[in-house]
């Protein structure tokens, strides 16, 4: 199957040119991680090459990005360099009907987080298989974790009724270690009644850093489809 003909790539990529549309000149913008963002920051670069798109900075979430944001020419910079985020792009696992958000499947949820939430708005791209009833039904909450409390933290989410399991590499012996330097264990709960809560009370674990739970973060939710063979952009 051509790369144009697999709606997933279709949708990822749509709704990343619909989100690059967004961005104006003069701004600062968060740039997220994985798959979907990839195209949003490849459609930026696009813009900027153009002439369509101006003076515009970037705050990578991740060394992924970077390297994204290297490749399509967007000048990059740091939170130490600026006194706002604009805008941010970002890609979710999962999607509830509030708008709260499991994110975390490429292990750069802490670091998201951070340029997420301090941006004046955030706008989640997806496609239409993270749209979920409630939360965690079909993916595991990510929490980042510093190494040497991996045990007690296994043993403290147990106590509160997840399942974890160490994140391991793939062409990667041993386990998935984080740009921080950290490891990932992912938690399945059988049913995540509250999101804000269990936000809080992960995070209150020692030795955890960040969870995958983005809760009251996002502004607007862009979701790609495919109907009748052709790609359409929804508003959450
Ligand atoms: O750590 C990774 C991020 O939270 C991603 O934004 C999330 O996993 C969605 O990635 P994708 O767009 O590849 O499904």
């Amino acid at each position: 199957m051509s790369a144009e003909q697999d709606p997933v790539k279709l949708m990822k990529q749509e709704v990343g040119r619909a989100a690059a549309a967004r961005v104006q000149s003069g701004t600062i913008v968060g740039l997220g991680t994985g798959s979907t963002t990839a195209y949003a920051i490849e459609f930026l670069g696009d813009r900027i090459k153009k002439g369509e798109l101006k003076d515009i900075k970037g705050i990578p979430t991740s060394f992924q990005a970077s390297v994204l944001a290297k490749q399509y020419g967007i000048p990059l910079t740091t939170l130490d360099e600026v006194d706002r985020i604009d805008i941010a792009i970002d890609g979710a696992d999962e999607v509830d009907p509030q708008h709260n958000l499991i994110k975390g499947g490429g292990a750069a949820h802490t670091r998201e987080k951070i340029v997420d939430a301090l941006a004046e708005q955030f706008i989640v791209v997806v496609d239409s298989s993270k749209i979920v009833d409630r939360l965690g039904s079909t993916f595991p909450v990510p929490v980042e974790v510093i190494p040497l409390a991996m045990t007690p933290v296994m043993r403290a989410i147990e106590k509160l009724g997840g399942k974890p399991e160490l994140r391991m590499g793939v062409k990667k012996a041993g386990p998935v270690i984080t740009d921080q330097g950290n490891m990932v264990i992912d938690v399945k709960f059988d049913s995540i009644d509250n999101p804000g809560e269990l936000e809080k009370t992960l995070n209150n674990i020692p030795g955890v850093l960040e969870n995958g739970l983005f809760v009251g973060v996002t502004d607007l939710v862009l979701v790609g489809e495919v109907v009748d063979g052709k790609p359409v952009i929804r508003e959450l």
